[in-house]
């Protein structure tokens, strides 16, 4: 009988986490990153950087089958972490690196994928925390394709440059703002390469940031060069991680989470988009993406839930025109407030 003589004497006394550590043994050894049970959902981050697709699709199926023989385990996730170089792998030494950081500190915002509301987010947590008294700047890294100076409506101007330094354009809410949407015209293409990318994103970060701590940065979607430059040459302080409710969408959200954890950066938290849409003509409550989804898995991944906000037309409509609706009044003000206020504990609680 396998026997961990720490958990008890046989294996009914033992976790379903011990048991489900002992079963991926074998079918997945060091590839498993992060491995998490709760409430019956195994939650399992795989490391597949030096695998192809063919031996990704095979490690995830026999994981899955190894996972789901666990008693005590009903549900199992399966995330795995970006494809990258291994000698390009960031060093997990958060503490050193901050240590060694001068200049605000950075909270960045991610996602797994693409159009879930991380911009947005970015930009309300910061007019938000603004509005709450704290000095805060933003970043907008999605340097592929920046939104933030039209959400944040300081769109053509352009910052202006002291030494070898930007500086950072002021915005109508005291959230002054860095990004490659104020230095490249609008709806000119940027098709840079990596390492080109990760030196853009370090003349945003290392601006002359006068007053500010706390710099929130919205990252690009997914698991590449950028986030990966970000990681290794600006240690972020904590990660916020956004996401809609839907199950797919959230086991992107693990594959980012997976990719913080990996280099050390501890994560503040998840936050759900786009749940519970109500009618602006009936009043109806309605749940296109579902509800609930990234709270449960923040739970079973052992992480907080920072809060939720509705799927509402009034935030794309204020967003697009520049008026970022942390900066109004009324329910969708409130539930940006309350993430800020949560995040902004958080931060107070870090040395
Ligand atoms: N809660 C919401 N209710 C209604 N519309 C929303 C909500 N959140 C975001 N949107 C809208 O959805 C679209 C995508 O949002 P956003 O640009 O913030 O996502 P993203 O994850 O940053 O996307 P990308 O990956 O393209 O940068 C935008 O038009 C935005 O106004």
């Amino acid at each position: 009988m396998d026997e961990t003589p720490s958990h008890g004497p046989d294996a009914g006394d033992r976790e379903p986490a011990d048991l489900a550590r002992a079963a991926l043994e074998p079918v997945a050894g060091n590839a498993v990153q992060t491995l998490r049970v709760a409430d019956g959902v195994a939650s399992v981050v795989l490391d597949v950087a030096e695998l192809d697709r063919l031996a990704r699709d095979r490690l995830e199926i026999a994981v899955r089958g190894a996972l789901r023989q666990v008693p005590g385990v009903a549900e199992v996730r399966v995330a795995m972490t970006a494809e990258r170089d291994p000698s390009t792998a960031p060093t997990p030494t958060p503490a050193a690196a901050q240590g060694a950081r001068t200049g605000p500190r950075i909270i960045a915002v991610g996602s797994g994928k693409g159009g879930v509301g991380k911009s947005t987010l970015s930009t309300n947590l910061a007019v938000a925390m603004a509005r709450q008294g704290r000095k805060v700047g933003l970043v907008d890294a999605d340097i592929y394709g920046p939104s933030q100076p039209r959400l944040l409506a300081n769109e053509g101007q352009r910052p202006e440059a002291q030494g070898n330094k930007l500086v950072p354009v002021p915005s109508p809410w005291g959230v002054p703002l860095l990004s490659m949407g104020h230095l490249v015209p609008p709806g000119q293409a940027i098709a840079w390469r990596g390492p080109m990318a990760g030196k853009a994103l370090g003349q945003l970060i290392d601006a002359e940031w006068g007053d500010v701590t706390d710099l929130i940065v919205d990252l690009p979607p997914g698991t590449g060069d950028v986030q990966l430059s970000m990681l290794q040459s600006h240690k972020p302080a904590g990660a916020v991680i956004v996401s809609t409710p839907q199950d797919l969408a959230l086991m992107d959200a693990m594959r980012a989470i997976g990719l913080f954890e990996q280099a050390g950066v501890p994560i503040v938290g998840l936050v759900e988009n786009m749940a519970g849409y109500i009618c602006p003509h009936c009043g109806e409550e309605s749940d296109p993406f579902g509800i609930g989804g990234a709270e449960a898995a923040a739970k079973a991944m052992g992480h907080a839930f920072l809060g939720r906000i509705p799927l509402q037309m009034s935030i794309r409509v204020d967003s697009d025109g520049g008026r970022p609706p942390a900066a109004g009044e009324g329910p969708v003000a409130d539930a940006f407030a309350s993430i800020a206020r949560r995040l902004s504990t958080w931060l107070d609680n870090q040395k």
